[in-house]
């Protein structure tokens, strides 16, 4: 039975969509990073929010794990390298929570301009200290806005309607984009120069990470505030407290801090913060949201083979899944095939579609052939981490389509290029949906691949097919189809032999050695 672990606090929603899916679950949350390494084998599916840490040595501790699902946005807590490595896909749900993350940012924005969480600890202490909050307005004040994705957007849209300005600083973000949203779209420097507030939604990647330091602070106007609801690594929390401490800052609404849980920091006790435990996301309405959509998401996958959101693989819908299905074994044995023929260092892998299969979403069908290729080459490729693997191996992965050109409806060549030979293989789905091999080295032939089979290039000479029935029935081998395609009369000619069972190193050799035969290869599949 397929067993998901929830790590973190989820609305209880998510176990029982699992469980109505007929997924067993266990939720232990609070778990140290040496019992997740201990409990993580038994699991197909892992449910998290951003308190647990999916390290490296979780993920190759994972032997089970298919799939880690992010309740949430950020994924900074999950190695999603190591997770392609070992073939996890890792799935977050990118608009559950960033309407309530906005939120927060707004929220904080008004309770650091107004001082609110000290004059409301004040008030509730009986001081009634009347003259010692003065706060600012918001409106006609510029907002520096640095990341406008989602939450970014969604953050300006509400500051406009507090009638304030905003600029944006985000190198992804499009003028026009910029102009439907009724921002200005500026440089950083120019956004530190301008803004009486910045508010932080970035992801926390090497490209953020400080991207408010002591040099972006002694950029900003004096009496700037800030707010950060997206990562505690954005800002250089040291640097910051001298902000403070010097008057350059005025105040900081931190939601996020560089390390979580934050039970302690030199920026706790300081009039001008405002902090709140990471709770941007935290309203019932966005829990809801990503618990429903991380479970829905996950088993989908785990059941279905249908990927949503993931950071990591091509999406695939559910209807997608289905209609891909019989193209998914043809690929992999096709990439299978080739593999399992190439004995020099690959260069390239051309991956041909025609007629009907250009239709569907071929991302995952390339993934596959991919796979399939590399797998008799080396441990550990599947389909998630087939395509990231070629590329660290310089091998070029080249993907064509074409309306269909000769005798089938729908039809996928995969021609491997290595330093010493080109080879290929091509294949098609006949209506029955079952694969079919149609070429090798574009010699014609009609396969349908068995679990054991015997690949036999020869020159095509008399008695070479009685020969090799009776060197395999002498190995007492039961020949289940025999498929022979060649390029011309006395030419290259290929056989594929479906056997009933694997023929051994002796029987091989005895293929081998017959007269006129070229290359003799015992494929699994
Ligand atoms: N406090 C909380 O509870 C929550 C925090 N978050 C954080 O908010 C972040 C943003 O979330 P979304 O808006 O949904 O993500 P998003 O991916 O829609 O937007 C991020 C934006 O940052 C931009 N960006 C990337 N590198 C940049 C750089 N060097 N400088 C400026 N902009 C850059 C991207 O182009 C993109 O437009 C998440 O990655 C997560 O870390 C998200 C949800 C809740
Ligand atoms: O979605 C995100 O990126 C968040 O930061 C929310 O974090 P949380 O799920 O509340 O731990």
């Amino acid at each position: 039975m397929v067993k998901v672990l929830i790590s973190d606090k989820l609305s209880p929603l998510a176990k029982e969509i699992f469980e109505n899916r007929g997924i067993e679950v266990d939720q232990i949350v609070g778990l140290t990073p040496e019992q997740l390494i201990e409990a993580i084998p038994r699991y197909d599916g892992l449910a998290i929010r951003s308190a647990t840490k999916v390290t490296a040595d979780v993920l190759a501790a994972a032997s089970n794990l298919k799939v880690v699902g992010r309740a949430g946005i950020g994924v900074d807590n999950v190695d999603i390298k190591a997770a392609t490595n070992h073939g996890v896909v890792v799935m977050n749900t990118p608009f559950g929570n960033s309407i309530t993350t906005a939120e927060h940012a707004i929220a904080m924005m008004f309770a650091v301009a107004r001082q609110i969480p000290l004059a409301n600890e004040s008030t509730h202490q009986g001081k009634w200290e009347k003259s010692r909050f003065m706060g600012v307005e918001l409106t006609s004040k510029t907002l520096g806005v640095i990341g406008c994705g989602n939450i970014g957007a969604i953050a300006a849209d509400r500051a406009l309607g507090l009638k304030m300005k905003v600029v944006a600083f985000d190198p992804y973000l499009s003028v026009e984009r910029a102009e439907e949203l009724g921002v200005e779209k500026v440089e950083l420097d120019e956004l530190l120069a301008r803004a009486d507030f910045i508010t932080l939604h970035t992801p926390l990647t090497d490209g953020t990470r400080g991207i408010l330091n002591a040099d972006a602070f002694a950029k900003m106007k004096d009496g700037v505030r800030i707010v950060n609801c997206a990562r505690g690594g954005l800002i250089d929390e040291d640097a910051l407290l001298a902000a403070l401490d010097n008057g350059k800052v005025a105040g900081v609404a931190l939601d996020v801090f560089a390390v979580e849980p934050a039970k302690a920091s030199p920026l706790f006790g300081h009039e001008k913060v405002v902090a709140t435990p990471h709770l941007g996301a935290s309203t019932s309405e966005a829990q809801v949201n990503v618990a429903v959509q991380v479970a829905e998401q996950m088993a989908d996958y785990l059941l279905d083979g249908a990927v949503t959101n993931a950071l990591n693989m091509p999406s695939v819908s559910a209807e997608e899944s289905v209609r891909l299905a019989p193209y998914m074994t043809l690929a992999k044995q096709l990439g299978s095939f080739a593999g399992q023929l190439t004995e020099h260092a690959l260069q390239s892998i051309q991956i041909e579609y025609q007629g009907d299969v250009t239709e569907l979403n071929t991302r995952p069908l390339t993934a596959i052939v991919v796979e399939g290729l590399l797998q008799p080459l080396m441990d550990c490729v599947n389909m998630v981490n087939a395509l990231a693997v070629a590329k660290e191996r310089d091998i070029d992965i080249i993907e064509t389509k074409h309306d269909a050109e000769g005798d089938y409806h729908t039809y996928i060549k995969v021609t491997v290029t290595t330093d010493k030979q080109e080879r290929s293989v091509a294949g098609t789905l006949f209506a029955d949906k079952r694969p079919r091999i149609v070429s090798v080295k574009d010699i014609l032939v009609d396969a349908e691949l068995a679990p054991n089979m015997l690949y036999v290039s020869n020159e095509d000479l008399p008695g070479f097919i009685g020969a090799l029935g009776t060197t395999l029935g002498d190995a007492g081998l039961n020949i289940a189809t025999f498929s022979l395609g060649r390029a011309n009369a006395g030419g290259e000619a290929i056989a594929l032999v479906a056997i009933d069972a694997a023929p051994n190193d002796k029987t091989v050799l005895a293929v081998q050695s017959l007269p006129h035969v070229k290359q003799v290869r015992a494929l699994k599949f």
